[in-house]
């Protein structure tokens, strides 16, 4: 690997690849904080999108606080690829789930970004062993996986793959904390890294429920935020259930309800999602929205986020020298 050419402190150009929910995102967090960004995205009406939706987030942003210098005018959108990459200092790729664009898309940003330079994937879920196959130098490739909104919610997993040199995954966490990102580096592959293998357990579960009747979309979204949601804001699942043991604590909590795991609560398989599920998930999802359209959903979350990061004391921090 070639020892990255800025030091994560020192780096303010920043490329995002794709430039959709996630990438758009991205764009957003990294303005905020500060940044030159430069966009590239393939589709037609991707300028358009990407004002947009940064345009809907600021307001959050200004919120928060932006890092001085911030500014929506230090957007550049490329016609190119390559033109995206070529004074980048980091380059974040948000392009479809689909593991042949990954790899081939992968390999055109390592063609076309200047040595050393680390380029981080938005995967939610490909190893990067899986996608860092035909670039010439993958040792600069790894997982930055982020969680939408990226300009609110903090926290970013880093992992690389088999050929990903350990300077890169160092660097990459350095470069996210330093913009103001909260970092878990993992120090092996693990599908669906930490946070979307959990979530992805209660999703499942919440399909399975939809399908069999057992529960409707809004009981299942009303039973988590009017119940364990407002505890994992702030205290994750194990600390929770820790103080499910009374003074006992985790130990007593084990001995009391360790058994009951082997009832059959959960169905561990994913449900099929044919088209009677897909419709009830979209029907029932539109019920629960009540009228609200998805811009005012997104108002809505972004400014219930900043009260949680406010009241919790989580304000971002971080940005652009
Ligand atoms: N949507 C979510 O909640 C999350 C998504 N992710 C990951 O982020 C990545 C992007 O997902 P979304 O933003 O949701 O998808 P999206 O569909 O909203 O955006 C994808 C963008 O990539 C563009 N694109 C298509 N082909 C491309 C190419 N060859 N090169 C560059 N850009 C291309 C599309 O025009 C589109 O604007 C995926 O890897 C996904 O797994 C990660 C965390 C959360
Ligand atoms: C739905 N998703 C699997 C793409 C979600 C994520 O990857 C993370 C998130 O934002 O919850």
């Amino acid at each position: 690997m070639t020892t990255p050419p800025t030091e994560p402190t020192g780096v303010t150009k920043v490329t995002c690849v794709g430039a959709g929910v996630i990438g758009g995102g991205w764009v957003a967090h990294f303005l905020a904080r500060g940044y030159d960004v430069t966009a590239w995205d393939p589709a037609p009406d991707a300028r358009e999108k990407l004002r947009r939706l940064v345009d809907a987030a600021w307001p959050a942003l200004i919120q928060l606080g932006l890092a001085e210098g911030a500014s929506r005018d230090r957007l550049t959108i490329a016609g190119t690829l390559e033109e995206a990459c070529a004074e980048a200092q980091f380059v974040q790729e948000s392009a479809p789930e689909k593991l042949d664009l990954k790899r081939d898309l992968l390999a055109r940003l390592d063609a076309a970004t200047p040595p050393g330079v680390v380029i981080a994937s938005s995967t939610s879920g490909y190893p990067m062993t899986d996608m860092q196959t035909e670039a010439a130098d993958p040792s600069r490739l790894l997982v930055g996986h982020p969680f939408n909104p990226p300009y609110l919610i903090p926290l970013v997993e880093v992992v690389g793959g088999e050929r990903t040199a350990g300077e890169a995954v160092e660097w990459a966490s350095r470069f996210y904390e330093v913009a103001g990102k909260s970092v878990i580096t993992m120090d092996r592959e693990v599908p669906g890294f930490i946070a979307n293998r959990l979530q992805e357990a209660l999703w499942r579960e919440a399909l399975h429920m939809v399908a069999n009747g057992e529960a409707t979309v809004k009981e299942i979204d009303d039973s988590i935020t009017e119940g364990p949601g407002l505890r994992w804001a702030f205290m994750g699942p194990c600390l929770t259930f820790a103080l499910a043991g009374g003074e006992g604590g985790m130990g007593h909590m084990l001995d009391h309800f360790g058994p009951s795991l082997k009832s059959p609560w959960t169905r561990l398989e994913a449900p099929e999602l044919d088209a009677a599920l897909r419709d009830a998930m979209v029907d029932g999802c539109d019920e629960a929205a009540e009228g609200r359209t998805i811009a005012d959903l997104v108002a809505e979350r972004d400014q219930g986020v900043i009260d949680v990061l406010r009241a919790t004391g989580r304000l971002p921090k971080g940005g652009a020298e």
